[in-house]
């Protein structure tokens, strides 16, 4: 009788509690990189409950195992449903139960704040809701009062401590007063080794295999991606900016603006032709071509390209490294300087870990 029984238990409700529960959302550069992180002894207190890209998902603990769980779901799974994710998270018992939110979806942005409403903890490489309308940010802010919490530093540096330094300087009574510098990972890989010699379009779709861009790359070009870091940080130092409050200068044509994203990568090479006249100008100046975010004392805020001598500080940066020059109140005669590698498949899902790991 009681063999009998034990054969009808299945195999996960055998297995012990775990400290901490994660669904993973998104399994594509970022997502495939945490995943790679989950089998790694840092991870050891984590389990895995459920995993989905954007048509479907997996809850089954053989499958979740399963080395290649990224290539898997995308020919087989169960279809797309939260409500079976969440599922996936109560049934494991884990006091901890977190949501790691690897796309870019600002439909599944829209839902952090009713998920930590309901006492699920947030971690996110998705910048659509901390750097998205305002309203949404305050509706973020109002569901954390509730007690989950939202890791959200890989929004910003790709992970670099950025964030979390600005909340230790508050904290401590400090106040940012500006905030100048290089927030895209991308675009200074691009401009950090454009010299005309290779088209830009050479050098983007570069960026784009090595994981640096945004799923569809004109989020990077547009200036988008780096308004909504500017955004986050600034609303983290306490300035309530909306977004119409960032002037943004971007890099995308119209021509080229309304096409879906195959297409546009059909056509990078339409790019090259500005570039190079921009790059030809201000080398004949003697200058540099950076993308810059500047936010001033009186919360005007700006991103686009700008022209910098060759001993600015954002012209001596290497690869995708992003700068953030911090000017606060204690820190107003030299900025607090922020710098190093801002994107990337590796440090950002190790930026999604170390917020997970911090819950615990
Ligand atoms: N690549 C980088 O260096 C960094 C990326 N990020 C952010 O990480 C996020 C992911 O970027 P990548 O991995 O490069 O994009 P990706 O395009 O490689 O992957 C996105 C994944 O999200 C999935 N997805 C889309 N909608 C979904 C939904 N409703 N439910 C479940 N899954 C869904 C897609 O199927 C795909 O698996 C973006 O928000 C990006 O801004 C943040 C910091 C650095
Ligand atoms: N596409 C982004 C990735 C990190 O947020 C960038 O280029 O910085």
């Amino acid at each position: 009788m009681n063999a009998v029984l034990a054969q009808a238990v299945p195999a996960a409700e055998c297995e012990p509690v775990p400290a901490i529960a994660v669904v993973l959302l998104g399994t594509g550069v970022v997502g495939g990189a945490f995943l790679k992180l989950l089998n790694t002894p840092a991870a050891a207190s984590l389990r895995l409950v459920g995993a989905a890209n954007s048509r479907r998902q997996q809850t089954e603990p053989v499958k979740l195992a399963e080395r290649n769980l990224r290539e898997q779901l995308k020919s087989t799974g169960a279809q797309r449903d939260d409500a079976a994710l969440l599922a996936a998270l109560d049934a494991s018992g884990a006091a901890i139960k977190v949501i790691v939110d690897a796309t870019a979806s600002a439909e599944l942005a829209a839902r952090h704040a009713e998920w930590l409403a309901h006492g699920y903890h947030v971690v996110t490489a998705n910048k659509s809701l901390g750097g998205g309308e305002l309203p949404g940010w305050r509706t973020l802010q109002a569901a954390l009062a509730n007690g989950a919490r939202y890791g959200d530093s890989a929004t910003v540096g790709a992970g670099l401590p950025v964030l979390s330094t600005l909340r230790r300087l508050r904290q401590c009574g400090d106040a940012l007063l500006t905030l100048e510098g290089v927030f895209s990972g991308s675009l200074s890989y691009l401009f950090n080794s454009y010299d005309g010699s290779r088209p830009f379009s050479v050098l983007l779709r570069e960026a784009r295999e090595r994981g640096y861009t945004e799923p569809d790359p004109r989020a990077d070009l547009s200036g988008e991606d780096v308004a909504r870091k500017l955004l986050i940080i600034a609303r983290n130092a306490g300035f309530a900016l909306g977004w119409d409050e960032v002037q943004v200068e971007g890099l995308v044509p119209e021509s080229l603006r309304a096409l879906g994203t195959e297409a546009f990568l059909d056509r990078l090479e339409e790019l090259d032709e500005p570039l190079a006249a921009r790059h030809a100008e201000a080398k004949a100046r003697g200058n540099v071509l950076r993308f810059l975010a500047r936010l001033n004392q009186r919360g005007r805020a700006r991103v686009g390209l700008s022209e910098v001598p060759a001993n600015h500080p954002a012209a001596r940066l290497y690869g995708t490294d992003n700068q953030f020059a911090l000017t606060t109140t204690r820190y107003h005669t030299q900025p607090l300087v922020i710098q190093g590698p801002g994107a990337g498949p590796e440090v950002t899902a190790q930026a999604l870990l170390g917020d997970v790991l911090a819950l615990g």
